[in-house]
């Protein structure tokens, strides 16, 4: 059960004493918003992130017997590396999320290997833009430093990445703090979606979240509940 639940315009917070009970909950959300969008338009679109925090979600989600034959799975972002790579986005969600009732999924790629990002970028587009958006669900993480998708505060192409009008679906992302180039979703194409929630574990995260929600400094998380279209769902556990 969530242990508190507090609501801003920009947020809700979901608060849950053990993050198996979060991940369960989340799982549940999730699912049940794919389902009725399988019910309006015969078809769903998931975009989930990557990292250490949605193994426990991902494992909980890929059990729940829906129609996942109707469901297409991206990425929210990802790292330029191949997917046999450990710090692959697409090999975490392939080793956990499409396993067992959610293996009938169809998995669309962020990131294909190709002679250069540019060219990445070109297939990526075209293959994207025949996905069925908007987007129904987008589970977001976040990082200490206040970035989100990969929407890193010292990106060189910040201001690009937040726009919220962008015509973009995937941008490359340069910045020093995120290791390896990225590609990400356009914020733009994040905020539409029917169900936007963004899933964080630990006190330093949700000092994080915190500050960023207090600060002058607009942080990339900011800036994305600033534009999206519905509150967003934080599911929160210590
Ligand atoms: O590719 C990624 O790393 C993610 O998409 C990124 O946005 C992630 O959600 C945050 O960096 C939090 O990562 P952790 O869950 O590892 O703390």
């Amino acid at each position: 059960m969530a242990r508190e639940q507090l609501n801003s315009a920009a947020y809700s917070w979901h608060a849950f004493a053990e993050r198996q009970d979060l991940a369960a909950a989340l799982a549940g959300h999730v699912a049940g918003r794919l389902t009725n969008a399988i019910a309006e338009r015969g078809t769903a679109l998931l975009a989930v992130s990557g990292g250490t925090t949605p193994a426990k979600f991902f494992a909980s989600l890929s059990s729940i017997p829906i129609a996942w034959n109707k469901v297409t799975v991206t990425l929210v972002d990802e790292r330029c590396v191949p997917a046999s790579s450990p710090r692959s986005n697409a090999r975490l969600v392939a080793a956990n999320l499409l396993q067992n009732a959610a293996a009938a999924a169809r998995f669309v790629p962020l990131y294909q290997e190709a002679a250069s990002i540019g060219d990445t970028l070109e297939a990526d587009g075209r293959m994207l833009r025949s996905l069925p958006w908007p987007l129904d669900v987008v589970v977001l993480g976040m990082g200490a430093d206040g970035h989100t998708a990969s929407f890193f505060p010292d990106a060189d192409n910040l201001e690009k990445l937040l726009d919220p009008f962008s015509e973009r679906v995937v941008l490359p992302v340069h910045a020093a703090s995120a290791g390896e180039p990225r590609l990400t979703l356009s914020l733009a194409r994040i905020v539409r979606a029917g169900f936007l929630a963004l899933h964080i574990e630990g006190e330093d995260k949700r000092k994080a979240f915190e500050s960023a929600m207090a600060s002058e400094t607009r942080k990339p998380i900011r800036a994305v509940l600033d534009a999206a279209e519905r509150p967003v769902e934080v599911f929160w556990a210590p």
